[in-house]
């Protein structure tokens, strides 16, 4: 699939499964803007994507999203950058159930954000072309865990934020498709995370409900969460899908029944 003149701007794309988003959308031939609070990691990440994909299609912008102003310039410097803004990949996430408000604000407000600021650079709203906008959330939000109560909050809020933002870009005529992606545990150093009172505290003693979750269910590659990735940006026809990847069924969609009065 060519993405040939496309814009995308990643946030958390500097290592996991943002890295892997970023990854193929370089193959795709897109330019793509890393958005990352590790200056470490990006620019590392930088390095190697310039070498394999050549110089002046990727860049590393310095950036802890849950920083409403230096979002906003993320985005300005994306578009200054490459010239226009077509898909936007809100994925930067933390799981830390001590500082539970931190993650409150990088996982949901900060998402929320990222999808205002996508829709002013690209909604018909806004005079802009439109494009796509894809929220990250996770199976979390589906079968919970004691393990993690305000992670599992914040990803049933962004399914809910993105099904209700698909559907006023539906009616409002935004000319924006906004989808919703939800892996199951997948392999990156987010993972490592869990058995770490630093992230966990009291809830730390349930890890070993997590880990027997982890191996019950398996433990996804980023590339298979790429693909989804992928599948949404090019599927003209997915406004508020949400995709779930689980190692037993694969890349596949939740299905909603209709509410009756
Ligand atoms: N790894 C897993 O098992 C699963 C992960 N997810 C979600 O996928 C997304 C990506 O997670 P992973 O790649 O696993 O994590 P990761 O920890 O490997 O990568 C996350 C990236 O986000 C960046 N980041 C963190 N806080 C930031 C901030 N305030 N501002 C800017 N960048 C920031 C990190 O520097 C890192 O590069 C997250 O939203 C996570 O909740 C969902 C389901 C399962
Ligand atoms: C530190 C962050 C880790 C995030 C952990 C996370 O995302 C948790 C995932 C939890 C559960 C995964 C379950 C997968 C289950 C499937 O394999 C399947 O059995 C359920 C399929 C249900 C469906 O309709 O898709």
């Amino acid at each position: 699939m060519s993405l040939n003149g496309k814009v995308a701007l990643v946030t958390g794309g500097a290592q996991g499964i943002g890295r892997a988003v970023v990854q193929s959308l370089l193959q795709s031939s897109a330019k793509v803007a890393v958005v990352d609070l590790n200056k470490t990691c990006g620019e590392e990440s930088k390095a190697q994507l310039d070498a394999e994909f050549g110089e002046g299609n990727c860049n590393f912008i310095p950036c802890d999203v849950s920083n409403g102003d230096a979002l906003r310039d993320a985005f300005q410097r994306t578009v200054e950058q490459f010239g226009r803004l077509d898909i936007v990949i809100n994925n930067a996430g933390i799981n830390n159930e001590k500082n539970w408000e931190k993650t409150i604000q990088v996982n949901l407000t900060s998402v929320i954000k990222g999808t205002y600021l996508a829709l002013e650079h690209m909604s018909k709203e806004y005079g802009k072309e439109g494009g796509t906008i894809i929220n990250v959330s996770s199976m979390a939000a589906f079968l919970h865990s004691p393990h993690q109560p305000v992670y599992t909050a914040t990803k049933h809020g962004v399914i809910g934020f993105t099904r209700a933002m698909a559907d006023a870009s539906s009616q409002g005529d935004y000319g924006v498709r906004i989808n919703v992606l939800c892996p199951a545990f997948v392999d990156t150093p987010l993972l490592h995370s869990v058995e770490h009172e630093d992230n966990m505290g009291k809830f730390v003693k349930f890890k070993d409900d997590f880990k027997r979750s982890m191996n019950k269910f398996g433990v996804l590659q980023p590339a298979l969460i790429a693909e989804g990735m992928m599948r949404l940006i090019v599927d003209s026809t997915l406004n508020g899908a949400v995709m779930k990847i689980t190692c037993s069924k694969g890349i596949h969609f939740h299905t909603y029944e209709p509410m009756s009065a």
